[in-house]
């Protein structure tokens, strides 16, 4: 039997998990996802070919480690599972890092690569920390399994200088690190694919703005295919708000807020580092902060149930629209589509309306029956746009972190054999 390719996308709050047949093209085995890791009881979601079923989970879970246990073992104890018994039927495991500092490519694990990321785990303790922790269960756990992980930051190496340099100290930001990186870009390098596919275009003659707004939301310009500028910065905290994030704020508002802000926040522990700043602005602020909600579709909705909400759709609208207008002109206007990805962008037709209305001036505009119905579930990339528009296209891209780790895996496995 083939044996199988395990991919992990690990947040702060859920994991997902995805083994695939290792042939080409891939096969999907199963998918499992926990959510709600921070705010229990937790959630699984699984499926298994037609098996599909979602129900709450009982054992604590408090970790993402916790988690990771908990949907291996879900899957190597289904009867109907054949091919995932046990760990000796897994080949590699591919693991998505949000922050992977300078790498552009892929990274195979072993003590010398892990030590280099511990390293960069104070720049995305929110996001790297849950990861790693993944990363190093593997390796005591699995160890006969070959761990890879992916980084969201390789797709943003091509930003030109003056776009990812901060204006501070530049002996101060070489030796720290302090630049931006952006983020995301798994999901970006998937939709790129996906939509110059759709528009029958090679890749490099591709230009788009991209949006991937769910929890954590972030916005790329992309030019000639390659990412130009994008909304996330040294952190996933700059740009866009999201769910329980700031975004971007006049920096100074951290000495305002209170005192206490620059101490090490409560949660923090002797291995993540993280101040009450960043925890506020990170996990305290956003949806959350505006309107006690952390559900975006509690907050797209068409009478909103107070005032409170619609002012965090206006404040969301505002700030995509302030990027989309500063990515067209960064594109000289030479535009193919822009293009809605992330739970938000894939599900919210609202959302979809009142930006895609704020941004008529750029020619663009969309057919509101095919907005409204949004893509199939098989559907990977879907036109919006008004039959009648000469303008770039609107597309929804139904992004796919999990497979993108998986064919750069396959990739890698294929070249060194
Ligand atoms: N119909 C909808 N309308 C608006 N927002 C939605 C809808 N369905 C889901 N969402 C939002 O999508 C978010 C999840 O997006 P996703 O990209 O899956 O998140 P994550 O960043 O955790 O990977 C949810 O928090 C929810 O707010
Ligand atoms: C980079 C980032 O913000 O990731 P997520 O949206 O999964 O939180
Ligand atoms: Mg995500």
């Amino acid at each position: 039997m083939p044996k199988s390719i395990l991919a992990v996308n690990a947040g702060s709050s859920s994991v997902k998990i995805t083994f695939y047949t290792f042939e080409n093209p891939p096969r999907t085995i199963a998918d499992a996802a926990i959510s709600g890791i921070t705010a229990p009881p937790p959630t699984l979601k699984y499926q298994q070919g037609d098996k599909k079923h979602k129900e709450e989970v009982k054992e604590k879970l408090n970790t993402p480690q916790d988690a990771f246990k908990y949907l291996l073992q879900r899957c190597f104890s289904d009867p109907d599972l054949s091919e995932v018994a046990s760990v000796d039927d897994v080949e590699y495991i591919c693991h998505r890092v949000v922050h992977g500092g300078d790498y552009r490519d892929a990274v195979e694990i072993n003590d010398e690569t892990l030590d280099r990321l511990k390293g960069l785990e104070d720049l995305a303790p929110l996001h790297n920390f849950s990861a790693l922790e993944i990363v190093r269960l593997c390796k005591v756990e699995l160890p006969k399994v070959k761990s890879i992980t992916f980084f969201d930051s390789a797709f943003h190496q091509t930003i030109p200088e003056a776009v990812r340099t901060y204006p501070i100290n530049q002996e101060i930001a070489k030796a720290n690190g302090l630049r931006k990186y952006g983020f995301h870009g798994i999901s970006y390098s998937f939709i790129l694919r996906s939509v110059a596919q759709f528009l029958n275009k090679p890749i490099e003659k591709t230009n788009l703005i991209v949006m991937h707004i769910g929890s954590g939301a972030s916005i790329c310009a992309i030019k000639d295919g390659k990412s130009v500028d994008t909304s996330m910065g040294l952190t996933p905290l700059a740009g866009l708000p999201g769910a329980t994030r700031s975004g971007s704020i006049d920096p100074s508002l951290v000495f305002h807020y209170t005192n206490e802000a620059g101490k090490l926040s409560p949660g923090s522990t002797s291995e993540m580092h993280i101040s009450t700043a960043e925890d506020i602005l990170n996990k305290q602020s956003g949806w959350k902060a505006l309107t006690g909600t952390t559900d975006f579709s509690l907050i797209a909705v068409e009478n909103p149930p107070s005032k409170a909400h619609k002012l965090a759709f206006d404040i969301f609208v505002d700030r995509i629209q302030g990027y989309i207008g500063s990515y067209y002109v960064k594109l000289n206007g030479e535009l193919d589509g822009v293009v809605f990805a992330g739970g938000i962008g894939e599900k919210s037709a609202l959302l979809r309306r009142a930006l895609i209305d704020k941004c008529q001036c750029l020619g663009l505009a969309i057919d509101n029956v095919a907005n409204d119905k949004g893509p199939e579930d098989e559907e990977t990339v879907k036109d919006i746009s008004k039959g009648s528009s000469k303008g770039p296209r609107v597309l929804v891209c139904q992004t796919n972190e999990q497979v993108c780790c998986f064919e750069m895996a396959y990739h890698c496995a294929c070249s060194r054999s």
